[in-house]
Formats: C-alpha cells, structure tokens, sequence
C-alpha cells in the first residue's frame, strides 16, 4: 500500500480503518470543527484550521490512507478505476448521448481525488472566477481569489510571482523531459493558429502552453501528500479513515455534529463551533439530503423530516464533455505522460470567452474517450463552459448508496454548436504537418463526418467525461442557493460546505486548482481572516 505517507497511531486489523492521527476514536471529544471528507479540500481545511494550536479539529474520511501501488505513479491513474481507492459512480443514462451510462469514477481515501487524478494543475480564465461573482457569490471574483490560488501553489520555473504561488505546500511544475511526440503536437498548435502562451495558469493565459503537474521526483503529490502529512504531528488535529459519516446532527437548526460508522459500528461526535462539510460534489449534496436539508417535496416524498427547505441541494450539475479526434500512427508510438506537454485554451467563437482547451493522448481514442486499440494519438477537445446542467437526487430504492447522477450532458443545444467548433479545431491541429510523422490516417470520427450534421453526430454518439464533476451545492444569495458567500448553509447554523460543489459555474479548466483555493479561501472565511 502507498500513496499516503502519513504515520498511523493504531492500526487496526484489516488496515481500512485507522486513527491515523490523535484520540478521537474512543471516547466522547468535542471539537471545535469537524471535517467530513478527507480529499483535496478536506485536506487543505484539516492543515489550515489546525494551525491554531486552540482549537481541535477532527477529519472523518470513509476511505482508507493509502492505496496500491499505482496510486503513488501518476502515469498510472486510469489504472485506479474500479479499485478500493475508487467510489466507482455511474451516471444515469445520458438521454442526449445515446442513453450511454458513464462512469464518474471519484477518490475514496485520504487525498480523495487528487489522489488518483491525472495530476494536471491548472487554473481557469480569470473570467470564469469573475462569473461567480457575477451570478451572486460576491467576493468569488479573480481578484479576491488570487491570494489563495498563489496560497496553495509551489510553483517552480513558471510564470511571474504577481500571478503566482511561490511557497505554497502544492508543488506545481511543467514537465522536463522532452518529448518529440509532445514537441511536435506544441508545434502542430501553432501552425494551425493558436499563438504561444507564456503561461496558461497566470488567470489570463490562452493559446498553447505547457501544462504543469502536481508530480515531483516522478511521485505523485496528493492534497495529502501536500497537505495533512507535514500536519499529522499536531496534536489538536485527528483523523479517522475507514469513518463514513451517515447524516448530520441537527438540533433544530443548528449542526451539533455527525452520525458515522466505523466498521459497521455507528458513532457521533460533536462540534462546538462548525462542521464543514468537505466530502465532494456527489457526497456533500448526498449527506445534507439524508440530513433533511434539501429541496422540501423531495425530501417528504423519501420519508425525510425537512429541516431546511433548500431547492438547490443536489441542483447545478455539471462537468466539461469532451470528445475527440483521433488517428492511427504508421508505427509504434509511446510518450512519457508527464514530460514537457502541451495544452491549447481558445476561444470557439472569436468574440466570446475561453471556453474550450485541448489535451493530447499518445493513444487513440475509441467511443466515450475511453482508448482504443493499436498506434495512435488523439487531440480531445473539451468544452471548459457548458451550459447544461444537471441534477443529483437520492436513489428511493436505497438514499444511502449512489445517489442518482444525471449531468444531463448536451441538453443544450449551444454546447453541441460549440463541441463541434471544437472537434473542427482539433482536427485542425491533428491535421498540421507539424504531426505527419506521426500521422497515417484519421479513425475517429473519420474524414466523412464532415458537414454539420455528421460533427453533431460525432459528438453525441463519442462525447465523455473529463471527470470536472461540480455546482450541487453552489454559493449565491438567492433561493436556489445552498451556501452564502461565507460557504455558510442557508438556513442552517454551526455548518459550511467546501469543496468542488460549491462552485456556481464550472472554472474554464480542469477544477483541482481550483478546489484547493476554494479550501484555502474557506479556511480563511472560518477563522476570520479573510
Ligand atoms: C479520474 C479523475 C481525474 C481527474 N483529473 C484531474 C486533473 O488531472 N487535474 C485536475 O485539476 N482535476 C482533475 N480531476 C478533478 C479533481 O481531482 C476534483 O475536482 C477534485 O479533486 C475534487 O475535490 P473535492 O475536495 O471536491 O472532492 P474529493 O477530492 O473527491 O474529496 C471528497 C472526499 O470525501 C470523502 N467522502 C465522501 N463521502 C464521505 C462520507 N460519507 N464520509 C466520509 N468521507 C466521505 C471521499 O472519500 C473523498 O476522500 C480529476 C478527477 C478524477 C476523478
């Protein structure tokens, strides 16, 4: 087992449950906070509000510390599907794409997702941040977010330290090995028009640049990693893992603390100031369901007292699809994943935002993103501003387990217009003789869909997911909200949410960056200096 390197005070038989750290597991302790969930975010709020040696702080992860092998290997992340360190979701059947069910897998251990993500770091345009303080999350814009975007990052050899983070726990680099492949897709990109970015990550960063990866010395760097193993000496900080908080303790409409299990055996515990609830876009939404905090007739229909009647829990969500173009190579064909590699950010129309990036695989794709057989490499083009939205909802046949995950990807019209604007940008690159080395001819969606009609086809019958899952508890002032813009439940006392499910609108890129800063600006909220 690895990954997670933290020490581990009592062990139990088994090894899924432990008291990494601290006394919690015994008898009855107040803390001052609790966090439930031990991922990216729940790692950065543990570190942060334990600094303050005053107060206790309890993290409940339902995961175990570590996991196998490939799980320290960023190369290896795919391989992490399916396994114990995955909570293996699936949507429902995506009604615009064929009735497809796609697998949303997440992390279950102590790093959550960042530790079995692709290890990507990057930042959204400074307007998707602008956008949440636009929609009513006053206080959210690219300005107010930037010291705590710079907060988490170590960023070594890139970019200029107006823009970033110089000693921040998360170490954050380009690759340095050159790739010919990775070269010549970096080329490619320009040849078909796209002008050299210094930097993608500095808030205004567009065109093609080199991507950055929270990997050093080859081994991936987890929010854990980063964040709760040079933690784990304190001895106001606890955390438990294989505990799997079940609902909330609400004395009318104040959090008092959490109901969870361990080993099957249930438990609570009490916080004298806040619990945060810190356990992903699927969970957070799931738990404040269970717990009575919700949208009211849904609640009553599933036989759950309301205690707040919040209509946008579980509302809001969404997630980049992206889909691909993708050709057969004359020969064999491999590149290292985390040497020096390319990535575009463009616009689809010329006068509106960034709203799409490209990535490239060193294999081609078949349907659903998913790779396919033999020699080849693929440019993925994802949507980074979809409009749909979704919904998560509890399962009736069983509200414990996997709640029902609709992303209702391309149920608007305009993400199909703009996904094929997309795949024509891509093909433009995959194209470019910059690449015909490496190039025989194209498989997916191959030279007949050409026209409109057979792009649009493309694009529903091969669109997947990027695994960006966000928004099922979003922060704004008006009805449809769930948390204010101090991350505060509207409604209910003593209880924030902090992690990806608060983000109103998706950022224009991946969303680990992002979620670290929100943790790092939510640790602040708490603790008044911010
Ligand atoms: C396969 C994959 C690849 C990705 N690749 C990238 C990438 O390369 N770059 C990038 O920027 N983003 C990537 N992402 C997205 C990014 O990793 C996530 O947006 C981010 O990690 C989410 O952080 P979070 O804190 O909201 O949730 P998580 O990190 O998922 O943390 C939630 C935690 O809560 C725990 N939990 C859940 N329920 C309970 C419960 N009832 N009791 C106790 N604990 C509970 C979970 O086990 C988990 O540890 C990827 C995601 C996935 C899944």
């Amino acid at each position: 087992m690895t990954g997670f390197t933290g020490r581990a005070e009592s062990d139990r038989p088994g090894g899924t449950v432990e008291l990494v750290r601290g006394s919690a597991g015994g008898g009855r302790v107040a803390f001052d906070y609790i966090i439930v969930g031990g991922g990216t975010a729940g790692c950065v709020l543990a570190s942060r509000l334990s600094e303050d040696r005053a107060v206790r702080v309890l993290l409940l992860e339902a995961g175990a510390r570590s996991g196998p092998p490939a799980m320290a290997d960023p190369a290896m992340w795919s391989t992490l599907k399916g396994t114990e360190v995955d909570w293996a979701y699936e949507t429902v059947p995506q009604r615009r794409l064929g009735g497809v069910v796609l697998p949303w897998p997440r992390g279950k251990v102590l790093g959550g997702s960042s530790a079995i993500n692709a290890s990507l770091h990057t930042r959204g345009h400074r307007d998707s941040y602008d956008a949440w303080a636009a929609a009513g999350a006053t206080g959210w814009d690219y300005a107010s977010m930037l010291p705590f975007l710079k907060r988490a990052e170590h960023a070594v050899g890139v970019g200029d330290p107006r823009d970033r983070g110089v000693d921040g726990p998360t170490t954050v680099a380009p690759g340095e090995a050159e790739e010919p492949l990775w070269d010549a897709m970096f080329e490619a990109a320009v040849e078909a028009g796209h002008p050299v970015a210094e930097d993608l990550n500095s808030g205004s960063g567009e065109g093609v640049g080199w991507s950055e990866f929270t990997v050093v010395h080859g081994m991936r760097q987890s929010a854990a990693d980063a964040y709760l193993t040079p933690a784990l000496d304190r001895s106001n900080l606890d955390v438990i893992t294989g505990a799997a908080v079940r609902r909330l303790v609400l004395h009318g409409d104040r959090c008092r603390g959490v109901e969870y299990t361990v080993d099957g055996e249930p438990r609570s515990v009490e916080a004298e100031r806040e619990v945060v609830l810190a356990a992903g876009t699927i969970a957070s939404p799931q738990l404040l369901l269970l717990s009575g905090i919700g949208p009211a007739a849904l609640l009553r229909e599933a036989g759950i007292t309301v205690v707040a009647d919040r209509p946008g829990v579980g509302e809001n969500l969404h997630e980049h699809p992206q889909a691909g173009v993708a050709y057969r190579a004359p020969g064999p064909l491999h590149a290292a994943q985390f040497a020096r590699r390319p990535q575009v950010r463009f616009r689809s129309d010329p006068a509106g935002p960034v709203d799409a990036q490209m990535i490239f695989m060193s294999f081609p794709a078949g349907a659903r993103g998913m790779p396919g057989q033999g020699d080849g490499f693929t440019v993925v083009s994802a949507l980074t501003t979809p409009a749909s939205r979704g919904s998560l909802r509890l399962n009736p046949a069983k509200p414990e387990g996997s709640p029902l995950i609709d992303p209702n990807y391309l149920a608007d019209e305009r993400d199909v217009d703009r996904m094929v604007i997309g795949l024509q940008r891509a093909r433009e690159v995959g194209e470019a003789k910059a690449l015909s080395a490496w190039r025989d001819h194209e498989l997916m969606p191959g030279t007949a869909a050409q026209d409109d009609a057979a792009l649009r086809g493309a694009v529903r019958q091969n669109a997947g997911t990027l695994f960006h899952a966000v928004g099922t508890c979003r922060i704004g002032t008006d009805s449809g909200a769930v948390v204010d813009p101090q991350l505060r439940v509207h409604g209910v006392d003593g209880l924030r949410v902090a992690d990806a499910s608060v983000m109103p609108s998706i950022v224009s890129t991946n969303t680990c960056a992002t979620v670290l800063a929100i943790a790092e600006r939510a640790a602040a909220l708490i603790t008044g200096n911010c």
